[in-house]
């Protein structure tokens, strides 16, 4: 056969081909409504992403079933330091308190206080009560500054802000708190709110170089102001951070550290901070009284803010 043929044989099988294809079907949605040739295996499995809506509360579960995130978070401590708590300089902490941290993942301290602060005054070892008298004095005036932000509208409803790199999990709802985040390198805000610059300065100086004595940090920390409105305001279940035990993880928040400025706070206030045992072990409800610290490994500890009926103030630090 000449080329040309060759040729023509091919042109016309083309031509032949084209002029025969019929439009192609559109994919049917049911399978009854397929044309009888069409291949089609009933028994075959169909293939189905499967996208199922859990909360931030269920996907934690199942994380913790798979290691206890207490366990997890403990990778990042330094255990010899914990065991020796009581030779460590601690300025904030004390041995007890590092070894609980460790032990249970939470610890809560009162009278709480950046000692070099009043030392230059009265601190110089006159009596306990005067101690107390000025810690008092300080939360009493660390409150009144929180209190004229919240008048002067600085506040925002935590409920609409995200953040970006906020987890998709968290349920915004969850809280009626309006907060305002701080940073304490402003110093343009100190003479304004100089007690709670000061309290701001403990926590990321003392608190910090206490904590990083007994856990791997990266020194990242976010500062917030949240005020819970006395009309029965209150933060459901929820856990700050996911566990983490790598220590390059710059995403997960490790500490919560909690300041209360709460002065005038009785029992029956309600704005319990409720800390919720594992296992079905019972929770532990902490008044959000003023100078009390709660210190508690993000990722580990679910929480909650029982309804307040009393304005509640609570300064918190979250270290990475
Ligand atoms: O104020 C408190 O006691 C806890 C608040 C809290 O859980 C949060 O802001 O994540
Ligand atoms: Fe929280």
């Amino acid at each position: 056969m000449s080329n040309e043929s060759v040729d023509n044989v091919l042109t016309d099988r083309i031509l032949r081909a084209v002029s025969k294809q019929e439009k192609l079907p559109e994919f049917p949605d049911e399978a009854d409504d397929l044309p009888s040739d069409y291949e089609y295996d009933p028994d075959a499995e169909e293939e189905v992403e499967e996208v199922e809506e859990i909360s931030e509360n269920e996907l934690l579960e199942i994380l913790e079933q798979e290691s206890s995130a207490l366990d997890t978070a403990r990778l990042l401590f330094n255990e010899d330091k914990v065991k020796e708590a009581d030779t460590l300089s601690l300025d904030i902490l004390s041995p007890q308190s590092v070894r609980d941290l460790y032990e249970t993942g939470s610890v809560v301290l009162d009278n709480v206080v950046d000692k070099s602060v009043i030392q230059g005054t009265l601190y110089i070892a006159y009596s306990r009560m005067m101690f107390i008298i000025l810690i008092t004095l300080i939360y009493q005036a660390a409150h009144d500054e929180a209190s004229v932000m919240q008048n002067n509208g600085e506040f925002q409803p935590a409920q609409e802000y995200r953040q970006e790199g906020d987890d998709q999990y968290r349920d915004n709802k969850a809280r009626d708190d309006r907060t305002v985040w701080l940073n304490p390198a402003d110093e343009s805000k100190e003479s304004s709110r100089p007690k709670i610059s000061q309290l701001l300065k403990m926590l990321q100086h003392k608190l910090l170089q206490d904590l990083s004595q007994i856990i791997h940090l990266n020194g990242n920390v976010e500062y917030q102001l949240a005020y819970y409105h006395p009309q029965n305001a209150r933060y459901e279940r929820h856990r700050d951070a996911f566990p983490t035990s790598e220590r390059e993880d710059t995403t997960q928040r490790r500490v919560t550290a909690i300041i209360y400025l709460n002065p005038d706070w009785v029992q029956g206030d309600g704005g319990e901070l409720r800390l919720f045992g594992k296992n079905s072990a019972p929770h532990q409800d902490v008044e959000p009284i003023a100078s009390r610290l709660v210190v508690f490994l993000s990722g580990v500890v679910d929480h909650a803010v029982i309804s307040a009926s009393k304005p509640r103030y609570a300064l918190t630090a979250w270290i990475r």
